[in-house]
Formats: C-alpha cells, structure tokens, sequence
C-alpha cells in the first residue's frame, strides 16, 4: 500500500487521482532526496555554498508541499506549486551556471513533469515558456560573449530537441487522454444500447440521493420492462429484439430530461433516474414515455408496450435506497400483473 494513502483513505486506484496523486508524492520525495543530498555535498565536497543555497531552499519548498498535501490540501494547488517549484529551482540553475552548457540539459525535465502534472494544455504552455526563456537567456550570454562554454550551435541543437520534445507530450499526453476517456466511457456504459450499465447506475442512484438529501429534493425512479419482449425474439429473432431494445432507448432518451440519468438495468428492463422529481411528475413521465414507446414503430413496424414502476425517495429519514428500488420493482409487478401498457407508483 502507497505511504500516503494513510493521509488520503478516500483515494483509491479506481479514483481518476489516484495516479496524479502518486505523482506528486514521488516528485516530492525525489526532490527532498534530491535536494538534500545535493545541497550537503555543495557544501562539503565542492564548496559551492552558492548553489546548495537554491537546493536547500528547493528541499524547503517540497517539505512546505508535502505538509501542504498531507493536511489535505487542494491536489491542483499542489501541482501547480510543484511545478513553480521545480522551475524557479532550473531558472536559477541556469543564471548561476552562467552559460554552461550543462544547466541547459537540466532544463528538459520541466516538460515531462508539467504534462503529466498540469496536463496537455497547462503543461504545453508552462513548458514553452521556460525553454523559451532559457533559449533567448543562453542566446544573450553568447551573443555578449559571456560564456565560452556554448556554442550557437549547441544552442540551436538544444532548441530543436526542447521543441520536439514539447510536441513529442503534447502527442504522447492527446493519446493517453482519449485512451483514458474511452475507458472510462466503456467502463461505464452497456456495449448493446449504448444507455449507462448498472455500475453506473448504482453509484448514479448513490450520488443523486445524497445530492438529495442536502438539498432536501425528492428523487424518483422509473423501473421499465418491454411487455411480452420474449414473443419478439421468438417471432423475429434475437438480431431484432436487439434491435429494438437500441430503438427503445432511443425513444426513452427522446423523452426524458437532461438531468435525468437512462440505464440498463438487466435483460430488457431499463431504470430511468430522475433527481429533483416528485411522485406525480415521476407519473407523468412515465406515461409520456407509454405514449411515446407504444406510438413509435421500433423495427420493421414491430409495436411494442412498455410497463413502468416508479417509486419516489422524500428523505424523511426513513427511505433507502434498497427500499426505493424495492417499491419500483413491486409498482412494476402489479403494472405488469395489471394489465401491462402501463405505469404504477406508489398504491
Ligand atoms: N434480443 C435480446 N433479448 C433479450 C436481451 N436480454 C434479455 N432478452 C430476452 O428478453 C426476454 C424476457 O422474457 P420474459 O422475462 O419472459 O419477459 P417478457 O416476455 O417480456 O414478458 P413480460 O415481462 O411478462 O411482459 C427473454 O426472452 C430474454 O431472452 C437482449 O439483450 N437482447
């Protein structure tokens, strides 16, 4: 288990921090390693007092970081001051370096840091501007005859390489952020219907409640099952009932609101979220979507029914959320057992 989890235990690996958080732990604890070391052996090896200045105030300014994370501190804040961090420590670098060509090498650890921690629109800017700045200084210095120590063509070679490199995490951190938004779309969403899966569901239904609760809103539900769906498999095929369950949606999407949250709740039952909503609203809706399934011809004219149970949450400190869907799932039995075609709340 990562140290740091012990100061963050609502931060798991399934968390979309998760990874940036390790991240700004390692670049702390390398730069306080680092920092430390480096600064001591200034002072003791290489009589640099000078320079172990700027690694001591660099070991101060990941410590002051570090507390600033663990006391449960803003992640953004924190990127963002590492990052200052690790450029003010470069940015002396190079003006006490006074044009050796190796400060410039240090120079390209910024941009790998600022993409993965800023991101590709942040880390795109911060790293042009101090490879830009460091360029137009290093030409100065040259161009006055300062240093004997960089050539205008080691300069140049350095540019090429800072400007690939920029481009190279821009491409690298495009591709990682499509990847990543993928996954996270699949992981949450059914493969046939394209409507959320019943993960997505469950944490939805979660949220919405305790959304609710500060808010002090009602929240409904609409269980849905297509009527006698097995008699169209068995008719047309199982290629068509597919179809028509990827049409159903699209009708169910047509007629619920934006803040209302569709998914598949198993086999062809579909559960509709709806925040904000109160039992004779929840009944409304749910007999706009009848109306709307049974006028739509889904597939090849097929007709189908729907029947819909809702059930309504008033945090009245009684009601969970097992209990919500229980009473849904019963208010669709009787729909069902009522006749079908038809939607049913509370008795
Ligand atoms: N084509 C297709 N069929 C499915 C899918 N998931 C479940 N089904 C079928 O849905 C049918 C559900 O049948 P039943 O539970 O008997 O219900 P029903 O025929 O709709 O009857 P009532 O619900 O009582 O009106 C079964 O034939 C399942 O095979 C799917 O993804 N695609």
């Amino acid at each position: 288990m990562k140290f740091w989890r012990k100061y963050h235990p609502d931060i798991d690996a399934a968390d979309p921090r998760y990874k940036q958080v390790s991240l700004i732990y390692s670049i702390l604890l390398i730069m306080i390693a680092y920092f430390g070391i480096i600064g001591t052996l200034n002072i003791t090896l290489f009589d640099a007092p000078e320079i172990a200045f700027f690694d001591y105030l660099g070991l101060t300014l990941a410590v002051s970081i570090l507390w600033f994370v663990n006391k449960g501190g803003n992640f953004k804040v924190a990127s963002w001051a590492v990052i200052i961090a690790i450029a003010t420590i470069l940015l002396a670098f190079v003006h006490l370096a006074e044009g050796r060509n190796y400060s410039l090498m240090w120079v390209t650890i910024l941009p790998p840091f600022a993409f993965f921690l800023l991101g590709r629109r942040d880390g795109s800017w911060v790293s042009a501007i101090i490879l830009g700045y460091c360029s137009w200084y290093m030409y100065q210095l040259i161009n006055q005859q300062v240093t004997a120590n960089l050539s205008l063509g080691a300069l140049f070679n350095f540019i090429e390489v800072a400007t690939a490199q920029v481009f190279l995490f821009r491409f690298y951190e495009n591709s990682r952020q499509e990847a990543y938004d993928q996954l996270q779309k699949t992981a949450i969403t059914d493969p046939l219907t394209k409507v959320f899966n019943r993960l997505h569901l469950d944490n939805t239904l979660s949220a919405v409640i305790s959304q609710a609760n500060r808010a002090n809103q009602p929240v409904s539900v609409l269980l849905l099952d297509v009527d006698h769906f097995k008699d169209v498999n068995d008719k047309y095929g199982h290629l068509i009932g597919d179809k028509v369950l990827i049409k159903l949606c699209d009708v169910l999407r047509d007629t619920i609101r934006e803040t209302d949250s569709l998914g598949r709740w198993g086999g062809e039952e579909f559960l509709v979220i709806c925040p904000n909503t109160n039992q004779q609203q929840a009944m409304q809706l749910g007999q706009r979507i009848i109306e709307n399934v049974r006028a739509e011809a889904i597939e090849n004219n097929i007709h189908i029914t729907v029947s819909i149970g809702t059930a309504t949450y008033t945090n009245n400190g009684t009601d969970t959320i097992d209990q919500l869907l229980l009473s849904a799932d019963e208010n669709l039995y009787r729909a069902k057992h009522g006749g079908r075609d038809q939607v049913l709340g509370m008795p």
